[in-house]
């Protein structure tokens, strides 16, 4: 059996430049994987592909971006082989944070492993963007730059070491609907990406956290104000920054010790957010 962790990831900073012909959106993205993961087992199986999931409200059809990731891998080899893949999800559905990405790069990293199909991380990547735009950054983890429709990945230098607290408010928000609803000209303010580059390059966390933003808050703090008041409690119990995650509804918070992160883990609790995550920054390609 081969066991692999597939690690959420938040995006440090997320521009949207504008809508292209092929109906996706030209963004600059800053993003860094965590250590909050899903667990993905797979073993040989004869022809078929049998999922099993964790949880009763994920779909284990063909319709789950793991068994997609399998049936594209098969389809592109013409590998007659099978497998049995489990997903022990941890990540929220819906959430901001790529779950079910980071298990479709799990599932083709581990199947070019398992079905000995020698693939080239070129042609796995290539293999990803088709199955989501965040795909290819969940093969590669780190700290990426991400350009295109977020599948054209250039490696950063790695984010200074932090405890990362996410919590999610009970709601679930479809990524297309918040990219339809987004208009370029109500943005107030823009990530200043080269600066957070520069940050980066300096190894200044403090840096990194003065220029977090995300213009897609715009479009989803006003649909789920309940996220705007969990960057305010974040904030107030000692974050060093406070930002939402992709599409959202997730906000992470940056904190320099672990026992920060459980003040602002606690306090979140205290509030009755219902999904609340202490996890850390994860640097390497595994
Ligand atoms: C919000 C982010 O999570 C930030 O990392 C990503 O941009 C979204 O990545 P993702 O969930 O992998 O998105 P995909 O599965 O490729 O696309 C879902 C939908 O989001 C919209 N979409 C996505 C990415 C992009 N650059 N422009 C878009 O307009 C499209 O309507 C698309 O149909
Ligand atoms: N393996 C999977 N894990 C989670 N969701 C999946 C999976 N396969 C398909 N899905 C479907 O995709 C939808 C969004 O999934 P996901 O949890 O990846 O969203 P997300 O965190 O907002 O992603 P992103 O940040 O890439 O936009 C879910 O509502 C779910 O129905």
């Amino acid at each position: 059996m081969l066991t692999l962790k597939a690690y959420a990831k938040i995006n440090l900073a997320l521009d949207v430049l504008y809508k292209r012909s092929d109906g996706f959106h030209e963004v600059a993205m800053v993003m860094q994987a965590v250590s909050l993961c899903d667990t993905v087992s797979l073993t040989s199986y004869p022809g078929e592909i049998i999922l099993t999931v964790s949880r009763a409200d994920l779909p284990a059809d063909a319709s789950n971006l793991a068994y997609r990731a399998a049936a594209l891998l098969k389809e592109y080899t013409g590998c007659r082989q099978g497998a049995c893949i489990t997903l022990d999800k941890q990540i929220p559905l819906a959430a901001g944070l790529a779950g079910g990405s980071a298990d479709a790069a799990a599932v083709l990293k581990g199947l070019n492993i398992l079905w000995d199909l020698g693939l080239s991380g070129e042609e796995l990547s290539r293999l990803a963007a088709r199955l989501g735009s965040d795909v290819p950054f969940c093969l590669c983890n780190g700290t990426m730059l991400a350009t295109g429709r977020g599948e054209i990945l250039s490696p950063l230098p790695p984010m200074p070491a932090c405890y990362v607290v996410l919590a999610k408010p009970p709601v679930e928000v479809p990524t297309a609907w918040v990219y339809q609803q987004f208009k370029a000209d109500r943005v107030a303010v823009r990530p200043d990406i080269a600066g957070m580059c520069k940050e980066l390059e300096q190894g200044s966390l403090a840096g990194v956290a003065g220029k977090l933003a995300n213009v897609l808050e715009n479009v989803t703090i006003p649909a789920h104000p309940e996220i705007a008041r969990i960057k305010e409690c974040m904030l107030e119990a000692g974050a060093m920054a406070a930002l939402m995650s992709g599409s959202g509804p997730t906000v992470f918070g940056l904190a320099g010790s672990q026992d920060q992160a459980e003040v602002i883990a606690s306090r979140l609790k205290a509030e009755k957010v219902p999904e609340i995550f202490v996890a850390e920054t994860v640097w390497k390609m595994e």
